[in-house]
C-alpha cells in the first residue's frame, strides 16, 4: 500500500463575503491517521474538499508527497474520498462495485461492455482486477458478501464495500468526511475500531473529518482541532486532552466537558479562586478561567462546598453534578466509580492544584507555577 504525505501551506478560502479558511498550514505525515475536528461550520469539510481538488483554494498550496497539485484535477491526485453516503451502484454486486474503479482505469470502453467486453478484454488484466478485488475484500472482511447487491447489506457492510472500492485504487491517501455519521451508535463504535485496525493494517495516510471528538480521540495519531477557519491546536489526542492550548480546545475535547471556573490573579501573580488564595502563580494579574477535568475533582472532607444536583451513571463510572454554594449558577461535574454509594445533599469538592488548567482573558493557556515548580 502506498502512503504519501499531504502538505497544506497558507490555505485560504471564502464564499462570497464569508471567509471560511484563514491561512491553514498543516503537514500530514505519510501513513498517519489525522483527524480534522471542530464544530459545524468551522471549515473542515471545505479543507478536505480542497485537498481532494473538489474545491479550489483562494490562496495557498496543496502538495502530495512533495509534489504541488494545487491546480490539478481531482482524478489526477490519486486520492480516495469516502463520503457519508457510500454511493454504491445499486444494480451491481459487491464484486462489481469494488472492481469499477480498476475497470475504469485499466480497461478500454469496449472491454467494459457487459457482453462484448467478455470477449475483447485482455484476460490477464481481468484476472489482475479479480485478484485485487479479492484482496481488498479480504482486508475488509467482506469476502463472503462479494455476490450480494448493496440492498442486501447492513450499513456497516456497505461502508466496508465503499472502503474496499477506494482501496483497490491504491490511493496516496484516504479522505473521509464523517463516514460513520449515518450509522447507529453501536455500529459506529464498532466501525471506529475497524477503521483504526484497517489503518494499522494498511499503513495508509487517512485524513478524517468529524465533529465527534470521541471518534477523533479514539482513532487518530494526531488531531487538528479547527474553529472559525483556523487550526486551534495540532497534536496527539493525549496532548489536546492533557494540555489544551486554549479554552476552545479545552471545551471541545473530553466527556464530560471540562469544568470551568472564574478566578483571578493578584498583583504578585498569585491565583485566587472563590475568595481563597491558591498556591499557584502566573506571570500576569487579572481575570482568569480555571479548567478542571471531572476525574481531577473528588469528594473531600474540606474543599468547595456544593450541592449535588444530578447523578448520571455511565457503566462503571458515575458523573456527579454539583452547584457551588458560593454561587449556585456555577456547576461542576466530578467523575467517580459507580461501585460506592451515590453522594447526596451538601458535599465538599477537592482537587489537586497541579491538575488545574489556567487560561488568560484571551482564552489562551497560561503557564502556572506551584511554589517554584512548573506544573502546567
Ligand atoms: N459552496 C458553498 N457556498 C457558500 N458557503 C459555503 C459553501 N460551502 C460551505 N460553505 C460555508 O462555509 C462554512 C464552512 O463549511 P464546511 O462545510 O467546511 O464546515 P464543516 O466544519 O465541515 O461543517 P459541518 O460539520 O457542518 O459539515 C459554513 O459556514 C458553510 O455554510
Amino acid at each position: 500500500m502506498t502512503s504519501q504525505s499531504v502538505t497544506l501551506a497558507g490555505i485560504g478560502k471564502g464564499f462570497g463575503t464569508t471567509t471560511v479558511l484563514k491561512g491553514i498550514d498543516l503537514e500530514i505525515h505519510a501513513g498517519e491517521f489525522l483527524s480534522l475536528v471542530g464544530m459545524s461550520g468551522c471549515g473542515k469539510s471545505t479543507l478536505l474538499r480542497i485537498i481532494a481538488g473538489l474545491e479550489t483554494a483562494d490562496t495557498g498550496s496543496v502538495r502530495i508527497d512533495g509534489e504541488d497539485v494545487t491546480g490539478t484535477d481531482p482524478t489526477d491526485r490519486n486520492l480516495a474520498m469516502v463520503f457519508q453516503s457510500y454511493a454504491l451502484y445499486p444494480h451491481m454486486s459487491v464484486r462489481q462495485n469494488i472492481a469499477t474503479p480498476l475497470r475504469m482505469r485499466r480497461l478500454r470502453l469496449i472491454d467494459r461492455l457487459p457482453l462484448l467486453g467478455r470477449l475483447t478484454a485482455p484476460r490477464d488484466t481481468l484476472r489482475e482486477i479479480e485478484i485485487a478485488v479479492e484482496h481488498a475484500a479480504e482486508l475488509l472482511q467482506i469476502s463472503a458478501l462479494l455476490d450480494r447487491k448493496p440492498a442486501q447489506l447492513s450499513g456497516g457492510q456497505r461502508q466496508r464495500v465503499a472502503l474496499a472500492r477506494a482501496l483497490v485504487r491504491n490511493p496516496a491517501a484516504f479522505l473521509m468526511d464523517e463516514p460513520l455519521s449515518n450509522l447507529d451508535a453501536k455500529l459506529r463504535a464498532h466501525m471506529r475500531d475497524e477503521l483504526a485496525a484497517l489503518h494499522k493494517r494498511l499503513g495508509a495516510t487517512f485524513i478524517y473529518v468529524t465533529h465527534d471528538q470521541v471518534e477523533a480521540m479514539t482513532m487518530s495519531d494526531r488531531i487538528a482541532l479547527m474553529s472559525e477557519g483556523r487550526i486551534e491546536q495540532l497534536g496527539t489526542p493525549e496532548e489536546l486532552y492533557r494540555r489544551p492550548a486554549n479554552l476552545t480546545v479545552a471545551r471541545f475535547i473530553g466527556a464530560p466537558t471540562i469544568n470551568l471556573l472564574p478566578a483571578e490573579s493578584m498583583a504578585d501573580g498569585r491565583l485566587r479562586l472563590m475568595g481563597e488564595m491558591l498556591d499557584l502563580r502566573v506571570r500576569q494579574a487579572g481575570p482568569l478561567t480555571l479548567g478542571l477535568r471531572a476525574e481531577d475533582l473528588h469528594l473531600a472532607a474540606t474543599g468547595l462546598p456544593a450541592r449535588v444536583t444530578r447523578i448520571e451513571t455511565h457503566g462503571a463510572d458515575r458523573y456527579v453534578s454539583c452547584a457551588l454554594l458560593a454561587d449556585e449558577t456555577l456547576s461542576l461535574t466530578l467523575r467517580q466509580s459507580a461501585s460506592g454509594p451515590a453522594p447526596a445533599g451538601i458535599v465538599h469538592l477537592g482537587f489537586a492544584q497541579d491538575a488545574l488548567h489556567v487560561f488568560g482573558p484571551d482564552g489562551q493557556r497560561l503557564t502556572a507555577r506551584l511554589l517554584q515548580k512548573v506544573v502546567a
